[in-house]
């Protein structure tokens, strides 16, 4: 049998997943590859903190150094869990240079440069690979180049965020708190060192653009995402989801045609029946349309420490079979220039709620500016709140996001409006 020596950048809750992973399976893994996966070193910042983690084999050295990785000739393959950018990218990109592959999680970096990334992997003959970047413990990324690449990927459209969705699951099931919700999610290691990534969707549209890239194989980052987070999800815009039919779920949505590419991360209502409405908790899902497969969809655990270590473990075996078989660096990639949809032009159905005076005449004046602007109103439902205020719950029919934009400044510029309290998109798919 083989060894292959490998090192991880980080050992927190994805890289510990990789070190139980392989002890849980080392043998089952060992027989498919025929090679024994040996972790030599592993890098952290803190010593301490790792001296009384448990389940840790006494033959892992811990570094804080990253030179005793880089110098170890014997570490063929890196897998970098530490999250972050630039510490990240230069670990990588030394990888690179001394001939080691690498696998990475870290959907900040490969959202901005993964494409200089893989170009410069191939220079040097290696393998970078990212199966964990995207949701989690579902195989996305690989499908996404390989199994379905004999298609024009036309949508790619799912719940790609684990934290949100725990949020968001639990606040409509049990009415819980946000804050509540959220401190759960850090707990079980499902949000980002910094959770504003998760709830602001700056998560979900890193692994959208990720998508994009590779099933369009145009050249996007995160920055050619719009993106709207959960923060101003409300108990009342829930209840009135409800009561509606529907639920609101973070959705990460790729669109590409003849005109261009839509790339858009936003809360949004989705009908009770839909496959995404029930996908609950942390799992995540993705419906990618192919012009030729129709839809298929991916579900399972989009976060956590043994379902992500899944993803990055299948990585390191990938790359030892390529290493078996001498095809390491071998892989093409094709990328176009994006052409980029104006986002004023995208256009969807909208519930929209405000807080109006309680008096006459205020739905007329609200229907008038809706009119104006061409916007033609499905439902609209008026509760009185108190003798002086009254909320409004408005469905329009699917209208351009910069004329809705538009038609909520001048309703809100009404004497009789209050605020607008949330506008959201209604996904008809
Ligand atoms: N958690 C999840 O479910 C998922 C996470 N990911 C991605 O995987 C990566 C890791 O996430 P996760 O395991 O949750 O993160 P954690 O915060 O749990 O762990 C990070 C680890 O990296 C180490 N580390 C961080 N920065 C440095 C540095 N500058 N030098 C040396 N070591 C460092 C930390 O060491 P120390 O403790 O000493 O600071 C720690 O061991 C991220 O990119 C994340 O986005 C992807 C999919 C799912
Ligand atoms: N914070 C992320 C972790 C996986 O990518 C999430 O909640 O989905």
């Amino acid at each position: 049998m083989k060894n292959v020596s490998i090192a991880l950048l980080g050992c927190g809750t994805v890289g510990k997943g990789v070190v139980d992973l392989l002890a849980m399976n080392g043998p089952l893994i060992e027989e498919q590859l025929d090679t024994k996966i040996n972790i030599k070193r592993v890098l952290i910042r803190d010593l301490n903190k790792y001296e009384q983690m448990e389940d840790l084999p006494d033959s892992i050295q811990f570094t804080t150094d990253f030179n005793d990785i880089i110098d170890d000739d014997e570490i063929e393959i890196v897998v970098e869990v530490m999250g972050s950018a630039d510490f990240a990218k230069d670990c990588i990109e030394q990888c690179f240079l001394r001939g080691k592959s690498v696998i990475s999680a870290n959907k900040d970096l490969i959202a901005d440069y993964g494409i200089p990334l893989l170009k410069l992997s191939q220079q040097h003959n290696v393998d970078f690979q990212f199966e964990a970047s995207v949701a989690g413990g579902i195989p996305i990324v690989r499908p996404m180049y390989s199994s379905l690449n004999s298609n024009r990927i036309e949508e790619i459209i799912g719940i790609m965020n684990g934290t949100t969705n725990f949020i968001l699951s639990n606040m409509t099931a049990h009415g819980s708190s946000y804050e509540d919700v959220l401190k759960e999610a850090q707990e079980k290691g499902y949000a980002e060192a910094d959770p504003t990534n998760d709830v602001s969707g700056y998560d979900a549209a890193r692994k959208i653009a990720i998508l994009a890239t590779l099933g369009f194989h145009s050249a996007v980052t995160f920055n050619d995402v719009h993106v709207e987070g959960i923060e101003n999800i409300a108990k009342e815009d829930i209840e009135h989801a409800t009561e509606m039919g529907y639920v609101i779920k973070l959705l990460a949505i790729a669109r590409q045609d003849e005109d261009g590419i839509s790339l858009n991360v936003h809360p949004s209502f989705i009908r009770k029946g839909h496959p995404l409405a029930n996908v609950d908790g942390a799992y995540n899902a993705v419906c990618v349309r192919g012009n030729c497969v129709g839809d298929v969809m991916f579900y399972g655990q989009g976060a956590g420490s043994l379902p992500t270590a899944s993803a990055v473990v299948s990585d390191v075996m990938n790359v030892i079979l390529h290493r078996n078989l001498q095809m390491t660096g071998k892989r093409g990639y094709v990328w176009h220039e994006a052409k980029l949809k104006p986002q004023a032009d995208i256009a969807s159905p909208y519930y929209i709620r405000m807080i109006v005076n309680n008096a006459p005449g205020v739905l007329a004046a609200v229907s008038k500016v809706l009119a104006e602007n061409n916007i033609s109103i499905r439902s609209l439902i008026q509760k009185d709140e108190t003798a002086e205020i009254a909320e409004i719950v408005i469905l329009i029919d699917k209208s351009a996001a910069g004329l809705v934009q538009a038609s909520l400044q001048k309703i809100e510029e009404l004497s009789c409006v209050r605020k607008i309290a949330n506008a959201i998109r209604v996904i008809e798919v």
